[in-house]
């Protein structure tokens, strides 16, 4: 297709998808919806047939932006039923008590922690079920020739299309055919999965929370699981996995870092010898989308803007994306090469103050959980959403529990913080005015 999106007729265009993942899957069953035939192409195998990886990040938390995508392709409460409410964190100090942190100032708001295996079956089982929409397993993509109007498949011919979607994650493989001005801005970071089964048949840990081992310039966390495991995260400085290269050392550190937990995982030295050490990016990369002679491309989730994952809403935000796509097909009537340009300069600033974000809540999650100031202003910050409902809202809401564009939280936030600094100023100098005059009429 060339820049003016000539090529075919509006309709008639041949759409693909690069990856069955969340995002792939929900922009198959949207597309397939408005009548647009498309082919997934998705480099594993049918995860419905040989089940999911051991180790590879188990499940997730889906909040308010996730939730408002899946209902409009029906899954909300299918999604809902296979989660797990966690409604704050947990904080597991080194010495001492855990203490629980809600997430909203009613304390209701719940953050929900779903299997990601059981996700995308949902949408695989969607996309599947919608016409018009074709799955290719086991197809790994290598690129796509923009001019020739090819998409270049491992192993196979070559297969053409007028509109490729790119949803092939962090490390996109058609990101990288394109050449993008990019920078993929790694962490010293890296995390390993661990899992703590069912004790006595019920729950470890308390399933109602995120469960955070705060350790400064580490941290583990977990989330609970249907079948009542938690799946443990450590983030820890790549070198310090490297070091563990014992089970003597594995057990030893846990003891002395995580007492509370180092007796409920049992195979601890097993899994942690065995399970693979992740890396954590912030992809950002611009344009999203290139213009051939032979095809459009556009990227979107993980592919386009992957982030760390500290704030639990990279999947919420790949799910945005794809919401966003639709939208700008209906505004520009089908027309694939304004919607797609439309859909990056809409969702660019967003994707940019989340990444940003979620670097924050690293620190946050690591770090400052751990201090009293922090908890006391934390107290503070829900006294006051609750007096000044819809007025004063916290970060924490607008993030997980709104749809509010992010691109916006980061100014709201600062402009909130100085009209409170305002007030407390004006009132107190109204209170210092007010103890002058008392001293002079007495
Ligand atoms: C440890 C960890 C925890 C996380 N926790 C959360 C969380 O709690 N909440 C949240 O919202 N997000 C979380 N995320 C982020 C979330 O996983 C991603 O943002 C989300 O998966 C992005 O969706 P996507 O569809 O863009 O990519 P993916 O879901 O990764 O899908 C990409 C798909 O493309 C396929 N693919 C890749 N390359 C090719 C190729 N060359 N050819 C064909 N197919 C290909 C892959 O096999 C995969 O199926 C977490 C991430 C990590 C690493
Ligand atoms: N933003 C972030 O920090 C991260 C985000 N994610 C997102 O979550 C999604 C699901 O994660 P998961 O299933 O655990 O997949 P992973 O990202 O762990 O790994 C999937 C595959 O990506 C390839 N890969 C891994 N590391 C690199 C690297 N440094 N450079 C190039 N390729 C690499 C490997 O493919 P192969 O075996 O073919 O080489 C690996 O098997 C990912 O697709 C990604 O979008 C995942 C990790 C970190
Ligand atoms: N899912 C995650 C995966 C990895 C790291 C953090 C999360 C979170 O969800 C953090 C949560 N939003 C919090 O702020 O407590």
């Amino acid at each position: 297709m060339a820049r003016d999106g000539s090529a075919r007729e509006p309709g008639g265009e041949r759409v693909a998808i690069v990856g069955a993942g969340l995002a792939g899957c929900l922009l198959a069953v949207l597309l397939g919806r408005r009548g647009v035939p498309v082919t997934v192409y998705e480099r594993r195998p049918d995860p419905r047939i040989a089940g999911a990886e051991r180790g590879r990040s188990i499940n997730l938390a889906i909040s308010a932006r996730g939730l408002a995508a899946l209902e409009q392709v029906g899954l909300r409460d299918h999604a809902l039923k296979q989660a797990l409410p966690m409604h704050g964190r947990m904080v597991h100090p080194a010495r001492g008590a855990q203490n629980f942190q809600p997430y909203s100032a009613d304390g209701e708001r719940a953050i929900n922690s779903i299997s990601r295996g059981e996700l995308n079956r949902a949408l695989l089982e969607a996309a599947d079920g919608t016409p018009g929409v074709t799955l290719r397993f086991s197809q790994r993509v290598a690129g796509v020739d923009v001019d020739a109007g090819m998409v270049l498949l491992e192993g196979a011919n070559p297969e053409p299309a007028d509109v490729v979607l790119a949803g092939d994650g962090a490390y996109s493989a058609v990101r990288r055919s394109l050449h993008l001005d990019e920078d993929a801005d790694f962490l010293a970071h890296g995390y390993k999965e661990l899992t703590i089964p069912p004790r006595d048949g019920g729950f470890a840990l308390d399933p109602d929370a995120l469960h955070i081992w705060p350790r400064g310039t580490s941290m583990m966390i977990a989330l609970p699981n249907l079948d009542r495991s938690f799946t443990c995260t450590l983030f820890w400085d790549k070198d310090d996995f490297a070091a563990l290269d014992t089970p003597e050392k594995v057990t030893a550190r846990f003891e002395d870092e995580y007492p509370d937990v180092a007796g409920l995982i049992p195979d601890l030295a097993d899994d942690f010898a065995h399970n693979p050490v992740g890396s954590l990016v912030t992809v950002r990369c611009w344009p999203w989308t290139r213009y051939g002679d032979g095809a459009v491309v556009a990227l979107l989730g993980d592919a386009a803007h992957a982030i760390v994952p500290f704030f639990g809403q990279g999947a919420n935000c790949a799910f945005e994306d794809c919401i966003e796509i639709d939208r700008c097909l209906t505004e520009t009537g089908g027309d694939w090469a304004r919607a797609l340009s439309l859909y990056q300069e809409r969702r660019k600033a967003n994707t940019d103050a989340i990444a940003e974000m979620a670097l924050d809540n690293f620190v946050e999650m690591r770090d400052r959980v751990s201090s009293r100031v922090y908890r006391a202003k934390q107290a503070a910050t829900h006294a006051l959403e609750r007096r000044l409902a819809g007025r004063y809202v916290s970060r924490y809401e607008l993030v997980s529990f709104s749809t509010v564009p992010y691109a916006e939280i980061p100014a709201r936030i600062r402009r909130q913080n100085r009209v409170l600094g305002l007030a407390v100023a004006g009132a107190a100098g109204a209170l210092g005015l007010a103890g002058l005059l008392r001293r002079r009429r007495s």
